[in-house]
């Protein structure tokens, strides 16, 4: 459609009016200029009935208890300081999520993942599927009658389980003050930021919850596409491959593991991300914004309530900006592009979005992302496998 229609354009989705946006210099407008203007979410009737009716952070209409939750999100749970702290709950093992809610979502919520894929297909998991009733409010009815309102509604009830429980054992073990160095996760920095009130909502338990879905939807899957991707570049780029894992045996060697401080060094590997995050952005439209009052994007009056979509795709792969834009080279992150930054200042390739509602688990991510690729690439010869 952006080939068709250009680089901005208004299409209605239902009652809805969505301003669909490819071009860096338009974002720039938005995410600066227009910024507050465009730093609500548009609400959604899966959200209302899975996501604990907009209480998740990634999802909460832009008012204070957004800005509390997100400054607890950053400052506390996802900030360099906190992940430095919480270094004791990373699976050594696996070093891929936080201990307490990856195990456990693997062990039961992983059960309503696979449930809620099943049942809504891939977008489910990003609780932004758009029911009939989030286009033309009127037919919401047909939602009813196909089941899916009472699918959502199961699932919720199973996803309210899982989380409940964990909730429970945390409050358990603070009445008791039995909180021991593994216990001190993030449902207990969110506990403590409920008791010191710094939430406004009084509601501890759907706040708890909610977060902590959030947070799990959020850095899941965008965590394990980005280095799939990564991986499948890889194999059909065996000269890049060698060069990752040359400069592997240089900096770390053959006798030690990859740790997070020689993630730094390895200068080759973070632009193999970047160029992963360029071609194959784990959220291709971003996640929608929605305009609290009117404004004007690209000399266009666009008026309060028109629904914002970044196309991230279409905007990485500008042959005016990355040349041969398809193709996997990663140089350019060595030169052209050496001083790009991904995490939302620099308007060219924006994978975390930007402005005040860009995804707050950035650090967290590409100290993930990083870490695994390392490793992987370090401790496996993906080459040989392949030619087996
Ligand atoms: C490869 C990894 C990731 C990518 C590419 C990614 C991408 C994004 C994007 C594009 C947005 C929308 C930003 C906007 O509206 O401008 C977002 C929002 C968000 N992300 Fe991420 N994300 C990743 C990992 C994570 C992780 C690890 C977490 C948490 C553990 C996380 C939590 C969130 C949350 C809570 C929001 C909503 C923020 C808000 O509305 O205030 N993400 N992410």
């Amino acid at each position: 459609m952006a080939d068709k229609y250009g680089k901005v354009f208004l299409i209605c989705l239902g009652i809805h009016r969505a301003l669909v946006i490819s071009s860096w210099e338009v974002a720039k407008e938005c995410f600066t200029t227009n910024d507050k203007v465009f730093s609500t979410r548009p609400k959604f009737l899966a959200v209302k009935l899975m996501g604990y009716d907009h209480f998740m952070l990634g999802f909460a209409p832009y008012r204070s208890y957004w800005r509390d939750v997100r400054k607890l999100a950053t400052v506390e749970l996802l900030s360099n300081h906190r992940l430095e702290l919480l270094k004791h709950v990373h699976d050594t093992e696996t070093n891929f999520f936080i201990k307490e809610l990856y195990a456990e979502c693997v062990k039961s919520g992983g059960l309503v993942a696979v449930q809620m894929k099943e049942r809504f297909g891939d977008l489910a998991m990003n609780i932004i599927v758009r029911m009939i009733a989030d286009t033309i409010p009127f037919l919401g009815w047909l939602d009813v009658v196909n089941g899916y309102v009472s699918k959502m509604k199961k699932t919720a009830t199973e996803l309210d389980y899982v989380l409940r429980n964990w909730v429970d054992a945390h409050c358990q073990r603070r009445f008791n003050q039995n909180i021991s160095e593994e216990d001190q996760d993030f449902i207990h920095v969110m506990l403590s930021a409920m008791d010191d009130g710094n939430i406004s909502s009084k509601d501890v338990n759907t706040v708890v919850k909610a977060n902590c879905l959030n947070l799990i939807l959020g850095g899941n899957d965008t965590t394990v596409v980005t280095p799939t991707w990564a991986l499948y570049l890889l194999l059909y780029n065996h000269h890049v491959l060698k060069k990752a894992q040359d400069e592997l045996n240089l900096h770390v060697g053959k006798r030690r593991q990859v740790d997070e401080s020689n993630i730094k060094n390895l200068i080759y590997l973070q632009a193999i991300v970047k160029e992963t995050l360029r071609l194959y952005p784990a959220a291709p439209l971003s996640a929608p914004r929605e305009s609290m009052e009117d404004c004007t994007v690209a000399g266009f009056h666009i008026p309060a309530g028109t629904h914002l979509f970044v196309n991230l795709w279409k905007m990485h792969r500008d042959p005016s900006i990355w040349l041969n834009p398809l193709e996997f080279i990663l140089e350019r992150f060595l030169n052209d592009h050496a001083n790009l930054d991904v995490r939302g200042l620099h308007f060219k390739c924006l994978p975390f979005g930007s402005g005040r509602r860009k995804c707050p688990g950035i650090s967290f991510a590409l100290q993930v992302l990083h870490l695994t690729l390392a490793r992987l690439l370090h401790a496996f010869e993906l080459g040989t496998v392949l030619t087996q």
